[in-house]
């Protein structure tokens, strides 16, 4: 059982911060990472890994510092997200040789034993250049596997596989947890992330957002204030009638476009409004949040 602490970590390339003083502890099991592009999530998996050293604050694996530590390497295995540019090696040959890096004693046992476990044992003769996107992620994830380590990080794993082979993945990577491992994947993709992590790190402009399992991750997403917009058979009256519900914040008129509602309450906004439309005669024609996007929701969370 291996766990992970990052102390007030930060690293900044020139003049730009990329990750600014967090604080997080992963354990065992399966967590994510969940953060908009650019939010510093590759740089911490790079300072997590010991590839690359924090320019303020510690990372330590079981109270051991990871940077440059030949012990963690041992105890670690990384899954980057850029492809592995050896298209011309067959899967066995690439995951062999990371088990020579090692320094295993048979590597081509334990190469044997990591291919099986991503499902790759009958294409591995065949190269790397002919996989597909998720064989291609299969064949990382068995090379950070190859000397069974206890701590398994993982940038964006499921970016570009399709539906079939990212259910087998995340299966995958489930049972790791399950057996005790410390499993940290990243994401931009809430749903993605709520699939299988047990616990949410959430990461935003290179600071650290929230934390918690998916049930407070979604609550802090949901209950913040929205915007809506509306379309109605009288958009004037209808506007009217909203400022006095005390969920709404603010209505502006758009024109043809319809309402803009800012909601401060979504469940007492979506309970109030079909009964005051009735109330005033009026009939809704559309409903539709405008700020949906996790951009939006990220700003909302590292603003409060
Ligand atoms: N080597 C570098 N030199 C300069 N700036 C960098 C470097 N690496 C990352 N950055 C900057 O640091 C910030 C965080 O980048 P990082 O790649 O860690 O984010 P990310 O969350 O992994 O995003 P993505 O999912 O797009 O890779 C970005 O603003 C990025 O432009």
């Amino acid at each position: 059982m291996s766990q992970l602490e990052l102390t007030n970590v930060s690293r900044w390339y020139g003049n730009v911060v990329a990750v600014n003083d967090v604080t997080m502890a992963i354990g065992p099991g399966v967590t994510g990472l969940l953060g908009p592009n650019g939010a510093g999530k590759t740089t911490l998996l790079a300072m997590m890994s010991g590839f690359l050293a924090p320019s303020a604050g510690t990372v330590t694996l079981d109270g051991a510092s990871v940077w440059r530590n030949i012990e963690v390497y041992r105890t670690l295995g990384l899954v980057p997200e850029r492809e592995a540019s050896f298209g011309y090696l067959t899967g066995r040959q690439f995951v062999v040789a990371n088990a020579e890096l090692h320094k295993l004693p048979s590597p081509g046992a334990a190469a044997e034993r990591a291919l099986e476990v991503v499902d790759l044992v009958e294409p591995a003769s065949r190269a790397i250049g002919t996989y597909s996107k998720g064989m291609r992620q299969r064949v990382k994830l068995a090379a950070a596997l190859v000397h069974e380590p206890s701590v398994l990080l993982l940038d964006e794993p499921f970016n570009g596989v399709d539906p079939r082979q990212r259910m087998h993945f995340m299966a995958l990577l489930t049972r790791m947890g399950e057996d005790g491992r410390t499993v940290l994947f990243s994401s931009h993709i809430l749903e993605e992330v709520e699939q299988i992590a047990r616990q949410i790190e959430v990461v935003v402009a290179g600071r650290h957002a929230a934390s918690g399992d998916f049930g407070a991750i979604r609550r802090l997403m949901t209950d913040r204030p929205n915007q809506y917009a509306v379309r109605s058979s009288d958009d004037r009256a209808l506007a009217a009638a909203l400022m006095r519900l005390p969920s709404v914040g603010g209505v502006g008129l758009q024109g043809r476009r319809g309402l803009e509602v800012q909601v401060t309450d979504f469940g007492a906004f979506a309970l109030a409004l079909p009964g005051l439309a009735k109330q005033e005669g009026i009939t809704l024609r559309e409903v539709t949040p405008t700020d949906e996007s996790l951009e939006s929701v990220f700003t909302y969370l590292v603003s409060s």
